[in-house]
């Protein structure tokens, strides 16, 4: 395959640097020069709406929507996603062909040096209801306000006040550079999003050409991982609104998939883990089940399964 490959992706600088490590991992991996594949930045409605939460406003299709219409109009040839942003179940004629090896999983606490040693009453934006309810449940005195916009304008609006501290994916602020930005959270204390630090290149299914290409840069134990956490989302039914953690990881050939739901104050937790043998596909829908037969009714009606 001699032509131009072309890679879709946002325009957001995090997304452009992500575009530009998958263009990167395929010139190497086959030899190509960087100039034999072409990066498409294509607009998507959640980068033109930046003041209300996710949730609020349509979901995870808000950013994939516009780029599953370029790659199934054949505009471009893959598209590449930070996965914890991609809706758990997609529209059959797109595949997953590779995700790159995940980076730090953690979330970093920007603003103080931990959760612990936030004033009393301190002001958090973000707008990730699993964020939110995760430090309610450790500090119930927090209040939490709506922060949206891309990682420097989360972190311009702490260094101007609008909130004493935020919190950001340490995947994000590592591959922009800003490493030496906020303190990672252990994830003992905040278990991550599903799928955080992984970043997936989608192809058309039924494009071979551009499967065999793309797959030639899949980290095996980071798709083992994340399978199993989307896995553990799907039988949930867990959307947007649902508060839920989940990080896979493997260990002498086992795979221990780490799960927990809230309750959206963060006033309800329920936890759990399951372990198997990596590609026991029953892992996680079977950890989804046990945790929701376990929930109080107020985690329980927030998921679509019930
Ligand atoms: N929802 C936005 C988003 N999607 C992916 C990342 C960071 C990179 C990653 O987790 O792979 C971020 C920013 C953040 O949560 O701080």
């Amino acid at each position: 395959m001699a032509s131009l490959f072309r890679i879709g992706t946002r325009g957001s600088p995090l997304a452009l640097t992500q575009a530009g490590m998958v263009r990167d991992a395929l010139s190497a991996a086959h030899g190509r020069s960087a100039d034999s594949f072409e990066i498409v930045v294509i607009r998507t409605t959640g980068d033109r709406v930046q003041d209300r939460a996710l949730a609020e406003i349509g979901g995870k299709a808000l950013w994939t929507k516009e780029l599953d219409r370029a790659l199934l109009a054949g505009e471009v040839d893959c598209c590449v996603h930070s996965l914890k942003d991609v809706e758990t179940i997609r529209p059959t004629p797109i595949a997953i062909a590779a995700t790159l090896p995940r980076a730090d999983v953690r979330d970093r606490l920007i603003g103080a040096a931990s959760i612990e040693a936030l004033k009393h009453g301190a002001v958090i934006g973000t707008s990730s209801p699993r964020r939110a309810a995760q430090l309610r449940a450790i500090r119930p005195d927090l209040s939490i306000i709506v922060f949206r916009g891309n990682v420097d304008t989360r972190l311009a609006k702490v260094a101007a006040g609008e909130a004493d501290a935020t919190l950001l994916a340490a995947a994000g602020l590592d591959r922009l550079g800003r490493g030496d930005v906020g303190h990672a959270i252990p994830v003992e204390t905040m278990l991550p999003a599903p799928s955080q630090g992984a970043v997936a290149v989608e192809v058309r299914a039924e494009d071979a050409a551009a499967r065999a290409l793309v797959s030639a840069i899949d980290c095996a134990t980071t798709c083992a991982c994340v399978t199993a956490e989307r896995a553990l989302l799907a039988e949930l039914g867990a959307d947007c609104h649902s508060a839920v953690g989940a990080l896979a990881t493997i260990a002498d050939g086992e795979l221990t998939l780490r799960a927990e739901l809230l309750a959206e104050d963060g006033s309800d937790k329920v936890a759990g883990e399951a372990r198997g043998a990596v590609g026991d596909i029953e892992i996680a829908p079977g950890l989804a089940r046990e945790l929701l037969e376990r929930a109080p009714a107020s985690i329980r009606r927030l998921f679509a399964a019930e």
